[in-house]
């Protein structure tokens, strides 16, 4: 027996979600039950919906495809219609699988109006996408293409039943013109494309509608521990290091060793300072260069600053002779550091504790002659995690052979081909693991996409890593809440400042209010 996992954790792909409906049907669900189950709770949300919006029933125009999302619609604009809603659908191609067919016949003898003009929709508030769902797979064109691409110019409300028409279920890209949604209500399990960068700005607010899936069936296609899964509240809260024992101190609290920041950037090491602060490290130490030792100092005074020799740019030429690399539960090596001193790399590889790997840090990894191109595995020469946190353009630096089209595909390979821990940036941020098992944080603002950023994250994620080293508690937990709780600092800073007041210091000062919230 496997442990159940919440459905809202799972993500799949088109294939999968087919395959556990057909375990549904093929143990007696009878298919069009399933259709009337899922469509009444679609109908039931719009209608909660609209009543928020406005006290009298707008009028829907409906579209209507040939395949059973194009069922759900029909059943939706059926269950309106009885409610009082006015409605108007429309159906672009006139083949039908049988289902739709049979609620297209049973809507038109109850004289629900169809449209034989798409331009006849602009008389309706609302226009719900039952076009195509997780069956789409070819590209939108010729009289499609041109429905979607006048639709998407109307300026009423748009819905979308389980995934736009045009997003490809499982990579997120636009197959020529997508609808564009304001809300989008995925049916039953996430689908791999809501969480791909490529489909975020056609998605609009993305809902999740149950409809009872027994885990059994999902764990039969899946597997025990589903490979793709998301970060939740409460897989992100549950892996905090809290609630701290009142019989503790500091070095039990996880000691990490940041090596950062140049005289050119300075910054960098005080935002992963200020960022190893808010996951409430019992004790942070911060290589720096001689000369950036008093504004850490400033900065940050609960630190211990190790002031290193520096080169004649001002960048670390070597760690303090009295510096043991060994006494630390995490080391983080990166942020502002320049690549003119490969040797910190060589030396924090050897250490056996995690390491995470940034900015500079992956540069230097990127060219170092052991690494090859991340297609040698770590694993024999390194026992402890090596977490990596590249954006697309580092990793392209760092596994150069990989040709996955997508980055949750590339990420994986990128981690089961090296043995590494790795942390793929972007709007959507993908963590795959050397297992295979790939994790994806499904909240997150654009506001984020500003420098510094990066650094605050850093140095979040390796305080916490500490932690978990420190208490021998698993790693990778640590590294999806770091993810979860950067973005979700990033999203209470934007509520108070809004997008664009949301610098990385900014953020680096919410982020211990939300971490500590949770306590
Ligand atoms: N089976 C059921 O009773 C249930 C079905 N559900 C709904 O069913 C959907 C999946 O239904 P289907 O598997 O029938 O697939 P779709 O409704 O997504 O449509 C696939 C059909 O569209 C055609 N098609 C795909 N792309 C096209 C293009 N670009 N141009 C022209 N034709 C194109 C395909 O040839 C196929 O006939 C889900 O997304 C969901 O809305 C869910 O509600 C769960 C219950
Ligand atoms: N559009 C976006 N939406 C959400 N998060 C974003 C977006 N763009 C960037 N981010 C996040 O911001 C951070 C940027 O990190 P990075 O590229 O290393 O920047 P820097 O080196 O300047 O700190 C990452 O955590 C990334 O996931
Ligand atoms: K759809």
């Amino acid at each position: 027996m496997s442990v159940e996992l919440d459905l809202d954790r799972i993500i799949v792909s088109a294939a999968e979600m087919s395959a556990i409906e057909t375990r549904l049907f093929d143990a007696g669900f009878p298919v069009a039950a399933l259709m009337e189950k899922v469509a009444g709770r679609i109908a039931q949300w719009i209608q909660h919906w609209l009543s928020q919006q406005t006290p009298n029933p707008p009028h829907l125009g409906v579209l209507v495809g040939p395949g059973h999302n194009g069922g759900d619609a029909l059943v939706v604009a059926r269950e309106l219609w009885f409610q009082g809603y006015p409605i108007s659908i429309y159906r672009p191609l006139d083949k039908a699988k049988p289902l739709t067919q049979a609620h297209f016949d049973y809507a038109t003898s109850l004289g629900i109006p169809i449209l034989d003009r798409w331009q006849d929709l602009q008389d309706c508030q609302v226009i719900v996408d039952g076009l195509f769902g997780f069956g789409q797979t070819r590209p939108i064109e010729g009289k499609l293409a041109d429905l979607l691409t006048w639709v998407n110019q109307q300026p009423q409300q748009r819905l979308s039943i389980d995934i736009p028409s045009g997003i490809h279920t499982d990579t997120g890209e636009v197959l020529g013109v997508a609808f564009q949604a304001d809300v989008t209500l995925c049916l039953g399990l996430w689908k791999r494309g809501l969480f791909q960068d490529a489909a975020l700005d056609v998605l609009g607010e993305v809902q999740r509608l149950d409809f009872d899936i027994p885990w059994a069936d999902v764990a039969a296609v899946l597997g025990p521990v589903p490979q793709w899964q998301r970060i939740t509240p409460e897989s992100a809260r549950s892996a905090l290091p809290l609630p701290r024992p009142q019989f503790t101190h500091k070095y039990q609290q996880g000691q990490l060793l940041l090596i950062a920041g140049s005289r050119q950037y300075g910054g960098a090491a005080s935002l992963a300072a200020l960022g190893a602060r808010a996951s409430g490290v019992g004790m942070l130490t911060l290589a720096v260069p001689e000369s950036l030792q008093p504004l850490l100092n400033q900065q940050v005074p609960e630190a211990l600053v190790l002031a290193c020799p520096e080169t004649p740019q001002g960048a670390i030429a070597q760690l303090p002779r009295d510096c043991d690399l060994n006494r630390y539960d995490a080391i983080a090596l990166g942020p502002g550091l320049t690549q003119q001193t490969p040797t910190l790399l060589e030396q924090t590889l050897q250490i056996d504790s995690p390491l995470v790997l940034d900015a500079d840090g992956l540069n230097l990894l990127a060219a170092d002659s052991n690494w090859q191109g991340g297609e040698a595995n770590i694993t024999p020469w390194r026992s402890s995690p090596l977490i990596l946190t590249p954006h697309p353009g580092e990793f392209r630096r760092l596994f150069p052979h990989l040709s996955a089209p997508h980055p949750a595909e590339a990420a994986q390979q990128a981690a089961s081909q090296s043995g590494a821990l790795v942390v793929l940036k972007g709007a959507r941020v993908v963590i795959a693991r050397p297992d295979g098992s790939l994790a994806i944080n499904p909240e997150s603002t654009p506001a984020l996409a500003r420098g510094g950023s990066g650094d605050v994250l850093t140095g979040l994620m390796a305080g916490l890593v500490a932690i978990a080293a420190c208490q021998k508690r698993a790693i990778a937990p640590l590294v999806h809440s770091a993810v979860w709780w950067h973005a979700q600092g990033a999203l209470r800073a934007q509520q108070q400042r809004g997008v664009l007041g949301v610098d990385a210091w900014t953020l680096s000062q919410t982020l211990p209010l939300v971490v500590a919230g949770q306590v």
